[in-house]
């Protein structure tokens, strides 16, 4: 059966697109099949998987969400680019952006990526969403697709009001629209070694949430080789493979593949 995680968190430049790309390629590596969307006008997946002008593109996840609104059909594998590293992938660009505006006045808008989703998840054992840093209706649409959430969180300020912002918006999609979504998890990124910061953070959210919220045991350390990996259009199992950061995106697929279907 297929399972679809939303990478989210409305904090900008935490690591979702960075955490979708190699937890997304890290699974196709361990055999699994992997569909990543990318559910940002910002483009930054496209790039990160070798797309320099997402732009440009004719075919993106708009046109896709587009014929769903209009009902009209999508064909198979329509928009779909298969990557060098074993994924399948749908990228966005800037016309996402108008897209949400004009879900205003849309039937079921928060139903669209859960309606094209459903038809063609039966194809792949894994479906990531990379979500924009807000909690607007694209990210509404990825919370009403996904069966749970993976939340990214910075290790390096108190982000806790920020994420109850996020968890009462999980909470409310969970009640009203869908109510399989659940947390997998709280995955610390950028986290700088030498300081307690990644410590006292899970302490704080432990504090808050108790038990309620998985903190995920490894986390990403800070790392250049992290950053690279967005310029090079290439996963860190490429770039790095024996470096840090390579190693805990292994041990968190591992944590993703070992948690119960
Ligand atoms: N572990 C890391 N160490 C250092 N830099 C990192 C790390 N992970 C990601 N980065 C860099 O930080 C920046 C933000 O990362 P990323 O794009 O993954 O975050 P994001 O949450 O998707 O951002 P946005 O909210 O804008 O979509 C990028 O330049 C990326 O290369
Ligand atoms: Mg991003």
């Amino acid at each position: 059966m297929c399972r679809i995680i939303a990478i989210a968190n409305q904090k900008g430049g935490v690591g979702k697109t960075t955490t979708c790309v190699n937890l997304g390629i890290g699974l196709a590596r361990a055999g699994e099949k992997v569909l990543l969307v990318e559910a940002d006008a910002q483009g930054s997946m496209a790039v990160s998987l070798g797309i320099q002008e997402p732009d440009e593109l004719d075919v993106t996840l708009v046109n896709i969400m587009e014929k769903i609104i209009n009902d009209e059909d999508v064909e198979p594998g329509e928009g779909i680019i298969h990557h060098e590293e074993g994924i399948d992938f749908i990228p966005a660009n800037i016309e996402l952006a108008g897209l949400e505006t004009s879900l205003v006045n849309v039937m079921c808008r928060e139903q669209v990526l859960r309606l094209y989703l459903d038809g063609i998840k039966d194809g792949y054992d894994y479906i990531l969403i990379d979500c924009m840093p807000s909690l607007g209706m694209i990210t509404i649409n990825a919370l009403v697709a996904a069966d749970s959430v993976l939340i990214p969180v910075e290790a390096a300020y108190l982000p806790v009001k920020g994420l109850q912002q996020l968890i009462k918006t999980i909470g409310k999609v969970h009640r009203r629209l869908n109510p399989r979504l659940s947390i997998l998890g709280i995955l610390l990124t950028k986290v700088d070694r030498r300081t307690n910061f990644a410590k006292d953070i899970s302490e704080q959210i432990r504090e808050v949430y108790g038990n309620n919220i998985h903190i995920f045991e490894n986390c990403i350390p800070m790392s250049v080789r992290a950053a690279e990996t967005t310029a090079e259009g290439k996963s860190i199992y490429l770039h790095d493979p024996k470096g840090i950061v390579a190693e805990e995106y292994r041990h968190l697929t591992g944590e993703v593949l070992a948690d119960e279907k």
